[in-house]
Parts: structure tokens; sequence; C-alpha cells
């Protein structure tokens, strides 16, 4: 990989040795940074960016978009073998070399100079190094020339993301694990994989190599996608041994070596092993304060950050007094997906605004200035074929909150549209009907196609859209949509004017 162009910077950024002050700093420059920054320069304040490696973070050149590259190709050969008619036609095997083409020309081939140049046009500058919190309102920040000190008037952002929790597994850091940085990054595919978690990291990856021909193991210590309806792990499950990948669940690995032939051998506490070429530890996320500063400012390090609603950091500390320091994206654990951290970014950009202007904060549930969402109605879509998409909570959270719900569950092979999508169909949706107020609290749909379904379901969860409304919300005949009316019918028709509960 090249990050050849890397060194690109903003012309006005300040020199070694320079101090200078600004409206607003933002601590990294991922997708979320990014974001938060356009805000606050869009509402005229002056915004540096700090970064210390590729402007874009994770999300553009190791995690959704390469990730999401090297899938789909074998999602779209896979979809055309269920049609009759298209797999007559596809007779040949995935070209792994131009798979992995097409995923480095998703990454810019490692190289942000487009999006520095985007910064540029937004008037945002830009400082490449690595920023630390040096105490209230200021910034300490290793560059290639030297520190650089910078001080914020209204508001510093912290936006650095997580990266990859190794666990604690004898031997597994000297056997150089693969991370999901290693995985969407390969450029020589191993013959053999064996994946660690049984999370989205490890179902996608594992899918995604099995696709380009890798012989994969997958270890799942309990349940796959564990936070998702039960039948969404299921479903995924039996697809990935459809595929040929060796699911192992109660799979608890507890030491790796590297043996003769240059193979990693894992044993696990059941007396099991496994021999792989490689190893791909995806088994969560830790947040990037170990090297922030954040104790200078009362946080501890290594700890994820915690914020309110309109992404304020939280604590006890007095340092942390007269609302200005932020954290937005993975680092405040809310939810770990890009949209949602974009999400996040948007208000709190907008509430610094409003805060340096001295205008009203509008912080009430879904207010301008707050990332309500993140508990209500985050979507989420696992890119396995069958995908996996969902919005808001699963039964078993609802119950936990303690909602009088109703399960309603369909067959997603029963609708017309699905025998078009493909022959012999497989798939499954559940929604969550708050009955007190007769409105959705969740969907998840498991099957081919379904993430384009969602954006219906996360609008229906966010505008609490009555079921009765729902009627007349009509689904065009012959798609996937029209599992809506079927669930609405598996709920029941609301007769006389007055809506049903049971
Ligand atoms: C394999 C994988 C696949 C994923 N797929 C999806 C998906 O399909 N859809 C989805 O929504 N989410 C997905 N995610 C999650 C998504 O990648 C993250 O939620 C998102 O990248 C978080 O953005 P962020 O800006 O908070 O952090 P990051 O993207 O990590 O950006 C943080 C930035 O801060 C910089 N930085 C860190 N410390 C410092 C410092 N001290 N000084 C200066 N700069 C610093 C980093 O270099 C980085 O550029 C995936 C994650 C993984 C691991
Ligand atoms: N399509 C997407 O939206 C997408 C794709 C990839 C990642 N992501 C985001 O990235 C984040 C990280 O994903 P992830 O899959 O790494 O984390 P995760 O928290 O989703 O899953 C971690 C998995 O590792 C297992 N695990 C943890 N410790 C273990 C151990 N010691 N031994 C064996 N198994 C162990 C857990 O049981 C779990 O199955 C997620 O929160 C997700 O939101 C999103």
């Amino acid at each position: 990989m090249s990050d050849a162009d890397s060194t690109q910077t903003s012309t006005s950024a300040p020199a070694a040795g320079e101090s200078r002050s600004y409206d607003v700093i933002v601590i990294g420059a991922g997708a979320v940074g990014e974001n938060v920054a356009d805000r606050t320069a869009q509402a005229g304040l002056k915004t540096l960016v700090i970064e210390s490696e590729l402007v874009g973070g994770e999300c553009s050149y190791w995690a959704c978009m390469p990730s999401k590259a090297l899938l789909r190709s074998g999602a779209v050969l896979a979809a055309a073998r269920r049609v009759g008619g298209a797999k007559e036609a596809v007779t040949g095997q995935l070209d792994v070399a131009a798979v992995l083409r097409r995923r480095t020309e998703m990454t810019h081939d490692w190289n942000d100079s487009s999006q520095v140049d985007w910064l540029d046009s937004a008037g945002i500058e830009l400082l490449r190094g690595h920023a630390r919190l040096s105490g209230i309102r200021e910034v300490t920040v290793d560059t290639a020339e030297g520190t650089v000190v910078v001080t914020a008037t209204h508001a510093v952002v912290l936006s650095t993301g997580s990266s990859a929790l190794l666990p604690d597994i004898d031997g597994l850091a000297d056997v150089n694990p693969w991370t999901s940085r290693d995985a969407t990054s390969v450029t020589h595919l191993p013959d053999s994989l064996a994946v660690i978690g049984g999370g989205v990291v490890a179902v996608e990856m594992a899918a995604a190599y099995r696709s380009l021909g890798v012989d994969v193991t997958l270890l799942v210590r309990s349940s796959l996608l564990r936070d998702q309806e039960p039948f969404a792990g299921e479903l995924v499950g039996a697809a990935l041994t459809e595929a040929g990948i060796t699911v192992l669940t109660g799979a608890s690995p507890t030491a790796a070596r590297r043996i003769e032939t240059g193979q990693v051998a894992l044993v696990l506490a059941d007396g099991r092993s496994v021999v792989a070429d490689e190893v791909l530890v995806a088994t969560g996320r830790i947040p990037r304060t170990q090297d922030l500063g954040v104790d200078t400012v009362g946080l501890t390090p290594g700890d994820w950050v915690s914020v309110d609603d309109t992404l304020l950091v939280q604590g006890d500390s007095p340092a942390l007094a007269g609302d200005w320091l932020y954290a937005t994206g993975d680092l405040n654990h809310r939810a770990l997906l890009t949209h949602q951290g974009k999400y996040q970014a948007r208000a709190a950009g907008d509430v610094i605004a409003a805060r340096a202007a001295g205008h009203t904060v509008d912080d009430a549930p879904w207010g301008t200035h707050v990332a309500t969402a993140d508990h209500a109605a985050v979507p989420q879509v696992t890119f396995t074929d069958p995908e996996v998409a969902s919005v808001g909570l699963t039964a078993a959270a609802a119950e936990k909150a303690g909602f009088r719900i109703r399960v309603l569950d369909y067959d997603l092979a029963n609708v017309a549209g699905a025998s078009i999508q493909a022959d012999g169909y497989t798939g499954q949706v559940r929604a969550i009907v708050d009955l007190d107020r007769e409105v959705l609290i969740g969907v998840t749909f498991v099957g081919a196609a379904v993430g384009e379904l969602l954006h219906a379901a996360t609008i229906a969860v966010v505008g609490e859209v009555p079921l009765n409304r729902l009627w007349h919300a009509v689904p065009s005949y012959p798609t996937l949509s029209e599992v809506w009316l079927r669930l609405l019918e598996t709920y029941g028709r609301p007769t006389g004017g007055s809506s049903q509960t049971d």
C-alpha cells in the first residue's frame, strides 16, 4: 500500500514552533471529524483539523469501503447464480486480482489527496501530526517539522476513533495476527484464514475471504451476531456454512503459536485446535484515547469518552467546565458506525456554532442539536449473503427496556417480490410494536438485498409513524417491500377508524 501523498497539508497550517488560535479544533479527520469541521466552517468558525494518518480515517481506507468492495463481487456472482437464465450464463469464478484492484481503487490506493482537496475547498485548515490535549482548550501537535501548540476559543472536538482490540490470548501478539486493517488491505491472499470473533467484522470478512477462494474457519465464542435478533445469526451462520466456511461455535482460543510450516496453530479451551496460514482478530474495538492527553483534563487514557446528547464530554473534572470539549464518532462508544458518527458530527458542529453565537440550544429529544437516534433508531446493515438490516430495538432489548410489545414475524420468501428477486429466496423479517403507542420501535430484515429496505423502517421508527397510518404507505408490487403489508396484516387491520391492539 502507498500513502505517498499523505504529507500534503494546508498551506496556511501553523508551522513548527508557532502557536495559533482557532475557533474550533477537531482532532482526527476521519469521516466524523471531517463532518464536524464542515459544519463549524460553514457556520463561519475558523476551524482546524489535525490528522496523524490519512484524511478520511478508518472507513475510507481500512473499514467500510474496502470491506464492502471485497464482499460485493462475490455477492453479485452469488445473486446471479440464484436466478434461472442468469445462472446458466455465469460459468466462471471470481477474478480475484480484479476484485483486489477494485478494492484498491475504492481506497484511492490509500492516498488521501482528494480528501485534502475537499478540506481546502471547504475552508478547513489541516495540520498533519499526532495531537494531544495539553490543557483546557489547548492542543499540542507533534508534526514532522516539530511541535505546534494550538488553542481553541470555542471548542475542541475529539474524533480519534477506535482500533482493533487484541484479546488476551497466550502467544497471540507474537504470531502477528491480522486485524481488520490487514484483512481489508490484503495484496496476497493466504490459502487459509482463521477468524476469531462472531460479530460484524468476523462474518463479513469470513464471507469475503471465502468468496475469494480462501479456506476459512470462524471461531465463535458464543453466537453469531449476538446483538441482533437470534434468527439473524442463525440464517447467516447457515449461509456461511453452506458457502464452505467451517463455523466452530463455543470456540474460545486460549493459545496461539507459529509452527514450523509458518502457519498459526490455535488451541481452544475445550482442547480442539485449528491451523491456518493467518489469523484475523475480530473481537471488538478499543478507543484511541491512550495517547491523547486526556489525563490533562481529568479523563482516563484508554477509556471510551462519555458524552451527553449534544456530544459534550461528561466528567467530574473542573477542567471540563465551560462547554468546550466534545467527542464524536467511535470514541464516545454510542454507536460504532460511520453514518451514526456523521449524524453526531452534524449535531455537534451545529451546537458548537450555536453556543459560540450565543443562540438557544435546541436540545430537546429529536432537536437540531442532539443525537437522539443513537438511543432509539440506529440502523445497521451487515453485508453478508444474506444481508442483515436492522434498526431500533430487538425483541429482547425492548423487553429489557420495559416496553409492552408485540413481535410480528414474517417469512420474507412468501412475498411475490422475493420470488422475482431469486429462485429459492430465503429471508425473515421481524418488527417490534410498542403496544402503548402502536408504533414500531425495531425492525430486522434478513435476506438478499434487504439493506435497501432498511431506510423505510428507520423512517417509521424515527417518525413514530402510527401503524394505522402505515396502511396508507402502499408498497409497490412485486417488490420485497411488500413485506410491510404482510407485517401490518399480521398485526391486524384497524376497523371503524380506530386501531386494534391485538
Ligand atoms: C472492518 C470494518 C468495517 C466496517 N464497516 C462499516 C460499514 O460498512 N458501515 C459503517 O457504518 N461502519 C462500518 N465500520 C465502522 C466505521 O469504520 C467506524 O464507525 C468509523 O470509521 C468511525 O469514524 P471516526 O471518524 O469516529 O473514526 P476513524 O475513522 O477511526 O477516524 C479517526 C481519525 O483520527 C486520527 N487520529 C487518531 N488519533 C489521533 C491523534 N492523536 N492525533 C491526530 N489524529 C488522530 C486517525 O488517524 C483517524 O484518521 C466498520 C469498521 C470496521 C473495523
Ligand atoms: N457493516 C457494518 O455496519 C459494520 C461492519 C464491520 C464493523 N462494524 C462496526 O465495527 C465494530 C467492531 O466490530 P467487531 O466485529 O470487531 O466487534 P463486535 O463487538 O461486533 O464483535 C466482537 C465479537 O468478538 C467476540 N469476542 C470478543 N472477545 C473474544 C475473545 N477473547 N475470544 C473470542 N471471541 C471474542 C464477541 O463475542 C463478538 O462476537 C462494530 O461495533 C460494528 O458496529 C460495522
